[in-house]
């Protein structure tokens, strides 16, 4: 399928992220959420991005023009039904997604695909309550967006080959590398990553280092970019603690039991950096470990 417009659901950190990347590669992108704040907070996010591209160089201003000239925004769910394309990425909740699936699916064109970002929801299970199982496909991406390679595709059990083609080539198309993975809970990725981040949090609550050793530990130790303490209040915490509750529901195995200073966190409401507060607490001018 040729594929032209893309429509996205939710406007948090990697729909924005998403958007900004396939308005770059010469989609038409209809962004939608449920808050007209959301929306605007990442048209001035995707803004922001695309200004910092130019001043490096990256992109030319016209390029930049061109993509802020494909990115609409709506507050109605229903108009993504004519994109040849959609990408859910709403909160990490299965509840979240399979209404936004039920409310959209009986508007969408018949060839559509519908996607989902979801960091480790089933995609069987999700395919399974819309009209389209063999069209419905994991299309994982990686945070920041604009600047990871991968995107993890995840075949459901019913995913049709023309289907997984089109997504591969969207893919190349946007200039990323697909890998893919089998529909187990979290895939690939988060299968390795997140259990890594559950246990440097056990490492905290089990008073074997503090925040600052134990992301020093491991940056300084094992040449990650961020610490994994860092790395969870990027992601955000309710997402880290999802996953690691689908990884626990979904495999029955004690390895993956959330942390339950993980869980006090996000019953805290202090969710990482989108709250500004979490294992750090960003509000003043540098971030200042909580623990
Ligand atoms: C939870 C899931 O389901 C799956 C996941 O996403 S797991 C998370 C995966 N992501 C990671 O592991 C990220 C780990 N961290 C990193 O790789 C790096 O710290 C980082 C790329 C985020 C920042 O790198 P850095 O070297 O510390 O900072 P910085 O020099 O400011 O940024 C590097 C580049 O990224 C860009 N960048 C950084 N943050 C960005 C953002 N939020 N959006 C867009 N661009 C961004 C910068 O502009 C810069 O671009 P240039 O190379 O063109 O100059
Ligand atoms: N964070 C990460 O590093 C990664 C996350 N993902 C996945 O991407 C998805 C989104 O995550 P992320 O962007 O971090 O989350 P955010 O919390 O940043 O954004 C989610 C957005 O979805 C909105 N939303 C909630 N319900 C609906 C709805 N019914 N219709 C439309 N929009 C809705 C939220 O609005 P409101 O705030 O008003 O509720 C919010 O703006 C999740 O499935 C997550 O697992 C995948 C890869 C990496």
């Amino acid at each position: 399928m040729d594929i032209k417009t893309v429509g996205i659901v939710g406007a948090g950190q990697m729909g924005n992220g998403i958007a900004h990347v396939f308005a770059l590669a010469g989609y038409d992108v209809l962004m939608n959420d449920v808050s007209r704040e959301a929306l605007d907070a990442a048209i001035t996010l995707i803004e922001g991005n695309l200004d910092r591209q130019v001043s490096r160089g990256k992109i030319s201003q016209s390029d930049r023009d061109a993509a802020m000239g494909r990115i609409k925004t709506t507050l109605t769910l229903t108009d993504l039904g004519q994109t040849d394309l959609v990408i859910e990425a709403a909160t990490e909740r299965e509840s979240v997604k399979v209404a936004i699936f039920e409310d959209l699916v009986p508007h969408l064109k018949p060839e559509t695909i519908l996607t989902s970002n979801t960091s480790s929801i089933s995609i069987t299970r999700l395919a399974s309550r819309t009209d389209r199982p063999e069209k419905f496909m994991g299309f994982h991406f990686m945070n920041p967006v604009p600047v990871m390679q991968l995107v993890e595709l995840i075949r459901g059990i019913a995913t049709d080959e023309a289907t997984f083609k089109s997504c591969l080539a969207v893919v190349e198309k946007i200039g990323k590398t697909a890998s893919t993975s089998e529909d187990f809970p979290a895939f690939i990725v988060n299968r390795i990553l997140m259990p890594m981040i559950n246990e440097a949090v056990y490492t905290l609550y089990e008073g074997v280092g503090s925040v600052a050793s134990i992301d020093s530990a491991m940056k300084l130790g094992t040449n990650h970019p961020m610490g994994p303490l860092e790395l969870a209040d990027f992601i955000g915490l309710d997402t880290c603690l999802a996953i690691m509750n689908v990884l626990h529901d979904g495999l029955a195995d004690t390895k993956y039991r959330p942390c339950p200073l993980l869980t006090k966190y996000v019953e805290a409401g202090w969710l990482g950096r989108k709250t500004d507060r979490g294992f750090y607490d960003y509000r003043g001018e540098t971030p200042v470990p909580t623990r």
